[in-house]
Parts: C-alpha cells; structure tokens; sequence
C-alpha cells in the first residue's frame, strides 16, 4: 500500500477536486469517518471535539454535527475565534449548531473521548502558546483520544514531535497512511490507525507516482519465491555465510540457520581453519567450507553455483574483513554486507560505495542499526528534526549505490532508485543479541533463490517481524528460524499457494 508525504496528499486532494469532487465533500467523507470511529471508542458517554482553525479543524466540526444527530452528547472548543475560520472549515463550523467553547483549558472537562481536530496535514512549526497548553490538558484529561487525520503536534511526513504532540488511542486517517503514521515517534503517537476511503479515487495515483510502500505482503508478493514442483536444491539456490575465527563463530551459525529456513536450497559456512572445529561441530544440515582469507575466499567464489553471500555477522573488525568484502564485491554474488563488514569501512565509506558502483551489482543490500548507520553516512544526520529516517535511507541508498536496510522498530529499506518501504511490524522483543545476524541470514536465503535483491531486503524484514510476533516475549535469536515455517505456512495460506 503506497504512503503519501503530506504534500502528495495535498496533491491528491487537488487531482480529486479537479476530477469533480467538491472539497467539502472530501471534508464531509472525512469527518463521517471520525464519527463513525468516535461512536466506537465512545460509547453512549459526552464527546469532546477540540478543534483547530484549519481543515483538521473543519472534519472536527462535520465528526460532531454528525454524533451530535446520532444523539450524542457533544461539546466543541475552538482554538480561535470563529470568524477567523476560511473555506471548507468555515462552512463545516456554519453546519455545528450547539455551542462552541473558548480555548479554556477547565473547558475539557471529563468526556467519554477526545476527539483531536487541533492539527493535521496543514503543521508548519513547533506547537507554543494555546495549542500547546491545550495539547498538553488533552494528554493529561484520561480520556481516551481520536486523533484526526494525525496526532496533533506530529509532523505527517516525518513522524516528528514538533515540540509537543497528542498521544492519540486511535487515528483516523484519509486515503493512504501517511509516514508519521509508521516512523516513530509519530506510531507511537497514533495508537491504532485508521484508512478511511473519502471519496478519492486510486487513480490519482497514477499521476502522483508514490515511491514509499508500507512493507506488507501485498507488496511484494509477486517475488515471493516458491519452490517449483520440478525443482531441486540447486534451484533453490546456494548461499554462503562468512564466519569470524574461533572467538566469534555463533553470529555467522545465527545467519547460516536463518538463511536455511528461508528458504535456500544449500547453505555453507566458510570457515577460517581455527574456527573448523567449532563450526563443524555446531553445524548439520549447513555444511562447512575452509576459507583461508581473501585469497581462499576468491577462490571458492568463482564456483557461480554460490549466488548469494553474507558478510559481517562476528567477521572482526578491520583489514582482514575489508579484503573479504572487496574480494565479494569483485566476484559479483548478490550480497548482503552487515555488522562488522559495514564498521570495517567507518574510516573509508567511500572507499565501499566507489567498490560498490564499480562492481555494477545491483543486488548488493547493506543491513546497518543506528549505529553502524551513522558510522558509514555520517552526513546524513538524524539530528535534524525534519530529516526522517525515510529521507535519511533514501539518501544512503543514493549515496552508496547499494539498498540500505535501516533496522529498528521502523525498518527502513530504500533502493538508489528511489522506492522505499517502512515495516511496522516488529515487536520489541526482537531486540536481542544476534536478532541481525538471522535477518541478514535470511535475507541471503531470499536472494539465493534468485529473489531481486530490495524484495528480498522487504520480504525478510518483514518475516522476520512475524517470526517475532510467532515465538513472543521471551525469543532469542535462535528461536527465529525455528519459527519460520510457521510464518511461511500463514503466507501461504494467505496468498492461496498449496503445500
Ligand atoms: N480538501 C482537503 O485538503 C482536505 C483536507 N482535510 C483535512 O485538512 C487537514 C489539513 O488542513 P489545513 O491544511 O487547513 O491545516 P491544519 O492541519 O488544519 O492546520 C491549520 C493551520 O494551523 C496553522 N498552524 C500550523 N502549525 C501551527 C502551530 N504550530 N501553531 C499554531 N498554528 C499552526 C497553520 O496556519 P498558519 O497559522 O500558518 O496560517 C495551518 O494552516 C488535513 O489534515 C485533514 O484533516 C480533509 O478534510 C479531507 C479534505
Ligand atoms: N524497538 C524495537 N522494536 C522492534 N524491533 C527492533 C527494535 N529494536 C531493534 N529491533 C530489531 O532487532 C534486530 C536487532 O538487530 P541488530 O541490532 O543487528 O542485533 P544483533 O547485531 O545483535 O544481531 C533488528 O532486526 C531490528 O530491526
Ligand atoms: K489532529
């Protein structure tokens, strides 16, 4: 499902007026689709609609003429005065016939639910003053809150806080999610959230060309891979996992597993010889291959039959790993480089992006947390409060060449060719040590199977969201794959494939 910036959506809004829809008619259909939602979260018990002096403030006054008829008991505070309200809003506040308050803060009172009509699409700087007392009084009433359109206070194209924002139980939003409704903070934020269909035609879209998608399966279900009936493991695919020496050789086990379940025909390990002993003795259906350094490595890559290659989960730090990352790059297997293979280049990222770019590759997919993130793309910096993490992916995705896959509770992907996804499906609980070493694994199960690599990137992140949700509170990294097919049996049930 696309996601629309604030501005695509004001454009969306103009190609339906211009097509013949009125827009107050998109301002009735939304403020119906509040209502609707208020009834659900109310009850029978006194609403409260605080509206803004803008067209968020203008559903806010269609949501309570219409509770208002259904027989609700509903009041209305009004952050300006009446007068000052322009078009659409002016004519929705003329079809409110009970009182309006003034912005006094004793004026909320005790209601059955809020509804926040304060501020949507039109945010344009930090809240202060009146709006912030009174979003401030809406957070602290108890009151359960709908929020229109978007929390108050929460930048719809960044999910920025801009000073102070509603903490909303549920959001009704219009025709398409917007970031803020998947970015965090602005999730958190939202509660639960709503699409109501106000009469927009998809058509629009057409013109508009969106390039950011919420990461769900509609979306990339045209590459998900299923096994052909005259297939065999070759077919399927074989991927090859970098191990680190003898400290550190549970990380690329981690990977290998999860590269496995999801999917690979064969998986290998290669080993440095001190780690032979270790590996071999942890290891079953993944087998396990000598690698001795970027010489040895070279080598067994020139087999084309190993198509896909993850390095970084327990590499080191360092020259070593920096030679084994180039050596890959060269022999062009789709790859995905995480962890230690993406800190390895801190002091030279442009050496990485030039290596990148030459190879011509484009399914290359770098997997970074915050951190390895900031040391590769210092300059894209998440300190400035209107630069999301969308933009800040897309611009190191553009910057390296690669598909950078920004992990979190938002994940992030972005290709250098503009489309980007954000997944919010990740429970908290998969913050745990090695939780990114089975999801680069899986990734490379994914491209193994000849999946284009920025699908791949989506699909596994997005398993790997449901292969949480399947173990629960309490998971370890190892319990990930062991879930996965749990997980693939649900899509396919959901996408009518037999097994
Ligand atoms: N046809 C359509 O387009 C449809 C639109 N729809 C609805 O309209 C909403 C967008 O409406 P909107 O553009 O009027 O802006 P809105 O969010 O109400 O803000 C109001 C004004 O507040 C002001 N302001 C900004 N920041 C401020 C601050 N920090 N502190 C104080 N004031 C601040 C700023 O005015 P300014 O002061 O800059 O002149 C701004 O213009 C959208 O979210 C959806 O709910 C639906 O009905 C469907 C059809
Ligand atoms: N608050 C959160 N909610 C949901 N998922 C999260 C959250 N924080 C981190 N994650 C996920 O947990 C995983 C952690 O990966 P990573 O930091 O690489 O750990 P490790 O290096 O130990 O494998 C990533 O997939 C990330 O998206
Ligand atoms: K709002």
């Amino acid at each position: 499902m696309e996601i629309l910036t604030t501005g695509e959506m004001e454009q969306a809004d103009r190609l339906a007026i211009a097509a013949g829809a009125p827009g107050f008619a998109l301002m009735l259909h939304a403020g119906q689709a509040v209502a609707d939602a208020a009834t659900d979260l109310a009850g029978q018990g006194p609403i409260l609609v605080a509206a803004g002096c803008g067209n968020n403030g203008g559903d806010g006054f269609v949501a309570a003429t219409e509770l208002a008829a259904r027989g609700h008991d509903v009041s209305v505070i009004l952050l300006c005065g009446r007068d000052s309200l322009k078009g659409d809003a002016a004519l929705a506040a003329k079809g409110w016939k009970g009182r309006v308050l003034p912005c006094d803060l004793s004026a909320l009172g005790s209601p059955a639910l809020i509804i926040d009509a304060l501020f949507g699409a039109g945010l344009n700087r930090p809240v202060t003053g009146d709006p912030q007392a009174m979003i401030e009084a809406i957070n602290a009433n108890g009151a359960p809150v709908l929020s229109v359109d978007l929390p108050s206070g929460i930048n719809g194209t960044t999910g920025a806080i801009m000073g102070v924002a509603v903490r909303a139980t549920e959001t009704v939003t219009f025709f398409r999610k917007k970031p803020a409704h998947l970015l965090l903070p602005g999730r958190i934020h939202c509660g639960r959230v709503r699409v109501a269909d106000i009469g927009i035609s998809d058509v629009v879209l057409d013109k508009i060309r969106p390039a950011t998608f919420e990461n769900i399966p509609d979306y990339w279900q045209g590459a998900f891979p299923v096994p052909r009936i005259d297939g065999h493991k070759y077919a399927r695919g074989h991927a090859v996992i970098v191990s680190g020496d003898l400290t550190s050789t549970g990380a690329a086990r981690l990977s290998a597993r999860g590269a496995l379940r999801a999917g690979a025909g064969l998986v290998s390990v290669l080993s440095p010889d001190d780690a032979l002993g270790a590996n071999t003795a942890s290891l079953t259906a993944v087998m396990v291959r000598r690698m001795n350094g970027a010489a040895g490595f070279a080598e067994i890559l020139t087999d084309r039959r190993l198509n896909a290659c993850v390095i970084g989960p327990g590499a080191g730090v360092g020259e070593e790993t920096r030679a084994l990352v180039l050596t890959a790059l060269a022999a062009k297997p789709a790859l995905v480089l995480d962890a230690d293979a993406l800190t390895s280049f801190a002091d030279l990222p442009a050496r990485l992006f030039e290596a990148i770019k030459e190879t011509g590759n484009t399914d290359i997919i770098l997997t970074p947390h915050e951190g390895e993130f900031r040391r590769l793309f210092s300059e894209m910096s998440n300190k400035h409060p209107l630069r999301s993490k969308l933009e800040r992916v897309r611009a190191a995705a553009g910057r390296s060449g690669a598909i950078v896959l920004l992990k979190g509770p938002d994940t992030v992907v972005a290709s250098p060719d503009g489309r980007a996804t954000i997944a919010a499906n990740a429970p908290p609980w998969l913050a745990t040590a090695g939780s990114g070493d089975v999801l680069s694994g899986m990734i490379g199960g994914l491209l193994a199977q000849g999946v284009p690599a920025f699908d791949a990137a989506c699909i596994g992140v997005w398993m790997h969201g449901e292969a949480g949700h399947e173990a629960g509170p309490g998971l370890i990294a190892e319990d990930l794959p062991e879930v996965l097919p749990a997980v693939l049996r649900r899509l396919y049930d959901r996408f009518g494939i037999d097994y």
